[in-house]
């Protein structure tokens, strides 16, 4: 029987959730072989550490972290791979362990950079074979194929065989395949890794596209800050299992004291101006980089102090780039 699913069901609730691995050290010296192989010291991580988390339905959520920070180990336990020491999950209502198959049926898992394409065979034949198996029925195949086709642009690479493909085309054959089934929820570990700045963009541009308008809830975890930060409106920091951060990346960015970049031209043989409360990050030919706190120094008492200094050419306000913020918050926690 299929599990019942209600409207307002989280699409997934983690309660309290942690895990721990035991990992067996063994020295690298010739004169511990023996106690390596019969007594290797034990060692408990804890990867996730009462982690208490729910995504609604709908939602386009970040999940970021450094290395280590237990992002795998999260979404192995959401699909059912793993279990918890301890703690509750629900995907879409159902228990990943218990509703395995029903639940896998309105899921899509891509998991680094692992391939369920079959790689002595044309694109196709990996589409055709994942039908069969699934038992997915021909309307509902057809009419994701023909939008797969068309949004990830695919005409050209369905009937060349998956080894033969580049890194993007294979990348985009595999999320084509996991969208086949029309999931409801889909986990994408690192979709952007290693993709050209144009195969970026329109992996980007796709996920955002099938978030809005087929309302599929996306989780994506990168390391990569700016690409989360242009497809997510939600992001979630770990920081040793632990959730450090929950909220959108403007509050991320305040939450660490609101950084913003101003840039300042004057002719090229002028000296860095020397402004209160800016820190200067880089001067060159006339251009100086300046970053400032918003929380002390408003945008509108920065740009009055600028009236002052008639060398300046041209000003430009950005706010701080994401991956700098980020860089400074795992750097904090590393000396915690
Ligand atoms: N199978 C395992 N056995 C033992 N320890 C593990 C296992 N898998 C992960 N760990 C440990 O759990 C912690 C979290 O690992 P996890 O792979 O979830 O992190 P991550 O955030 O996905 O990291 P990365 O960004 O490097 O992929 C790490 O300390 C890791 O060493």
């Amino acid at each position: 029987m299929q599990p019942m699913v209600l409207q307002d069901t989280p699409a997934l609730a983690i309660d309290n959730v942690t895990k721990t691995y035991t990992q067996w050290q063994r020295s690298g010296k010739a004169k511990d072989i023996i106690k390596n192989m019969f007594r290797p010291d034990k060692r408990v991580v804890t990867a996730l550490d009462h982690v208490s988390l729910t995504i609604n339905p709908g939602e386009f959520v970040a999940y970021a972290g450094a290395n280590g920070a237990g992002k795998s180990t999260t979404i192995k336990i959401l699909s059912g791979i793993l279990l918890p020491t301890q703690g509750r999950v629900s995907v879409l209502g159902m228990d990943p362990l218990r509703d395995r198959i029903p639940l896998m049926r309105r899921v899509g898992i891509l998991f680094g950079q692992r391939t369920e394409l079959w790689w002595d065979h044309p694109v196709i034949t990996s589409f055709e074979w994942k039908k069969e198996v699934w038992n997915i029925p021909d309307e509902i195949y057809q009419r994701n194929l023909k939008m797969v086709t068309q949004l990830l642009d695919l005409t050209d690479i369905l009937k060349t065989f998956a080894r033969e493909l580049s890194l993007g085309q294979r990348m985009r054959a595999d999320i084509a395949m996991l969208l086949l089934h029309g999931p409801d929820l889909i986990f994408l570990d690192e979709p952007t890794l290693g993709l050209d700045v144009l195969a970026k963009q329109q992996m980007i541009h796709f996920l955002k596209k099938i978030n809005k308008e087929q309302k599929t809830t996306v989780v994506v975890t990168s390391h990569d800050m700016d690409d989360l930060e242009e497809m997510a409106q939600r992001v979630v920091l770990l920081n040793k299992g632990t959730i450090a951060f929950d909220g959108n990346f403007d509050e991320l960015r305040d939450a660490l004291g609101g950084f913003y970049r101003i840039e300042i031209t004057t002719s090229p043989k002028e000296a860095p101006l020397s402004l209160p409360g800016m820190k200067l990050l880089r001067s060159e030919h006339g251009s100086h980089e300046y970053e400032f706190d918003r929380k002390i120094f408003p945008i509108h008492r920065v740009l009055g102090n600028l009236s002052e200094f008639p060398q300046i050419l041209d000003v430009e306000i950005k706010k701080a780039p994401i991956e700098d913020v980020v860089a400074n918050l795992y750097l904090s926690w590393k000396d915690k």
